[in-house]
């Protein structure tokens, strides 16, 4: 992304309700030591994942990039099988590809979360073939609570913008998924000792 387009971006004002603007009280992002350096991979975090998973057959396959600061930009091409109108990408798949996004941001603060709100702009529509470049970050922390935003711009990253999201992430013990998961994903992920080290690293975030 420019530094001009950035700058518009960052000086939109604050869109959505009330609850995605961060308190008073809310304090920077800060990247975690152990996250990944700027330009590297994040990779997926469940290979099932219909956002980011390599074994998702039917999924977008979004590779999230870590940036300087607590941002991220990843690409999504919009395929057939994403149409809503004919030959226009549907809008619940682009929902889906700033959510994916938006949640690999976490990965940067090294905490577990999930979407507890998610508000979608969709500016132009965007074509079947078409590439979305997403480009996300944290705004702002207060306790359990992660509020960030995202742009995606189509063709290029200073293409026009086609959607901008805000979200407010909520951050999770291992247990949410346990507990809520159904079984038998469950103890499949539970059988794969790099899977659980991985995760429960997560939780004992210094
Ligand atoms: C072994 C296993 C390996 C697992 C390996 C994989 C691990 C890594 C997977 C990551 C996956 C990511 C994938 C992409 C991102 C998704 O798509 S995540 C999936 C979609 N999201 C969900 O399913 C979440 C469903 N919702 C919930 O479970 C619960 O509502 C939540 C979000 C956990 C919150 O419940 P809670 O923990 O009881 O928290 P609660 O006290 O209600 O709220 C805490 C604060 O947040 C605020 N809040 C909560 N919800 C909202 C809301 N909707 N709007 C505004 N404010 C809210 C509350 O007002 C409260 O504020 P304060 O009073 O503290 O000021």
């Amino acid at each position: 992304m420019s530094n001009d387009n950035r700058q518009e971006a960052a000086a939109r004002p604050p869109s959505g309700s009330a609850s995605l603007i961060p308190p008073p009280d809310a304090t920077a992002p800060v990247r975690h030591p152990d996250a990944p350096a700027p330009g590297e991979l994040l990779g997926s975090h469940y290979e099932h994942c219909f956002g980011c998973g390599g074994l998702q057959p039917h999924g977008l396959h979004l590779e999230a990039r870590a940036r300087e600061g607590v941002r991220v930009t990843a690409e999504f091409t919009v395929r057939p099988a994403h149409q809503g109108a004919p030959g226009l990408a549907h809008g619940g798949v682009l929902a889906t590809a700033l959510d994916e996004t938006l949640g690999s941001l976490n990965w940067l603060l090294r905490v577990i979360a999930v979407t507890g709100r998610l508000e979608t702009d969709f500016v132009r529509p965007v074509p079947v073939d078409s590439v979305l470049h997403l480009d996300a970050e944290v705004n702002a922390v207060a306790g359990r609570k992660i509020y960030c935003s995202a742009v995606g711009r189509i063709g290029s990253p200073e293409g026009p913008v086609a959607v901008r999201a805000s979200a407010l992430f909520i951050e999770v013990k291992v247990d949410h998924f346990i507990d809520n998961g159904r079984s038998e994903e469950i103890q499949a992920v539970m059988a794969d000792p790099d899977q659980v080290r991985r995760t429960r690293a997560f939780e004992v975030n210094p």
